[in-house]
């Protein structure tokens, strides 16, 4: 479990990113950050392993406070998934994979075939383990960050706008593979995006949030389309626009989210 108590960031140009931020991020689950640019998204997750030092409040990881903790230490064991993969360009992709389990010191033949067992984990062919990121398409630049995440066997992934960069039909792939992967492995991931309707599909809570990360609100996807807290809140779901109006429709026991055409646009999660 994660936990923000009254985290507040403000920057050393006075800029406060997050205002007075609470928030329990549950274990084994996704949760989303969702919200426009500026609100604080990146800010409130670099937070979680310290890319990013409150300025005032604690961030618990299960219990422990993590201003305790070392902040290199700590990166090691969560994971973090960037948008346009953060891949260093001069080393193959196996040896990008490799880099963190290598930093803890697990011998180099091990950190190998580890990495090249997390490309099928992503669904990557072993054959790419040789090649160089930019031999790579977009998409599968993004397993491979999602893979080298996962390459500590951490118990949190975060990730950043992951697959803001690729292409609608790439991104639907990697977002079903980010939910298969989630369940198969039962990690906490914390992932930040300004798509709520990726945000839907991926979150078991959705917290949907405004300027200084002010929680708009805070819900499962069922229950933000049922009941949006507010006009924001309405608007950014589309319910009043007419434009996505999404609703969630029964259908053989699952609940999936259709359009205003009856056109289903996903499954939520269980
Ligand atoms: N290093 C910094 N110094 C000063 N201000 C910053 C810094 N980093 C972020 N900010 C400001 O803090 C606010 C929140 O930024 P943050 O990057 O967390 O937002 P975001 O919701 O992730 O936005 P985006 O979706 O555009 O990435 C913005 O107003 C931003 O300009």
């Amino acid at each position: 479990m994660i936990e923000f108590r009254s985290v507040t960031k403000q920057f050393p140009d006075g800029t406060v990113a997050v205002d007075d931020f609470d928030l329990v991020i549950p274990p084994r689950q996704t949760t989303v950050l969702v919200g426009s640019s500026g609100c604080g998204k990146t800010t409130l997750l670099r937070m979680i392993n310290r890319m990013i030092d409150p300025s005032s409040g604690s961030i618990l990881i299960d219990g422990e406070d993590t201003a305790k903790l070392a902040p290199v230490q700590l990166r090691r064991r969560i994971g973090y998934v960037m948008q346009n993969s953060g891949l260093l360009p001069h080393r193959k992709v196996v040896d990008n994979v490799a880099t963190v389990p290598l930093l803890n010191g697990v011998p180099k033949g091990e950190a190998r075939e580890r990495a090249l067992e997390l490309l099928d984990t992503v669904g990557l062919d072993r054959s790419l383990a040789t090649k160089y990121p930019r031999q790579l398409s977009g998409g599968q630049q993004q397993r491979v960050g999602v893979a080298r995440g996962l390459a500590a066997d951490p118990n949190i992934l975060l990730m950043d706008e992951p697959f803001g960069a690729v292409d609608p039909i790439v991104r639907a792939e990697l977002q079903r593979e980010t939910i298969r992967l989630q369940q198969e492995l039962g990690k906490t991931v914390v992932f930040v995006t300004h798509d709520i309707d990726e945000a839907f599909l991926l979150g078991h809570q959705v917290v949907i949030l405004q300027k200084g990360g002010h929680i708009a609100q805070l819900g499962s996807p069922a229950e933000i389309l049922a009941n949006p807290a507010d006009d924001f809140v309405a608007t950014f779901v589309g319910a009043d626009r007419g434009k996505r109006a999404l609703r969630i429709q029964r259908v053989d026991g699952r609940d999936v989210v259709v359009d205003q055409n009856g056109t289903p646009t996903g499954v939520l999660q269980p």
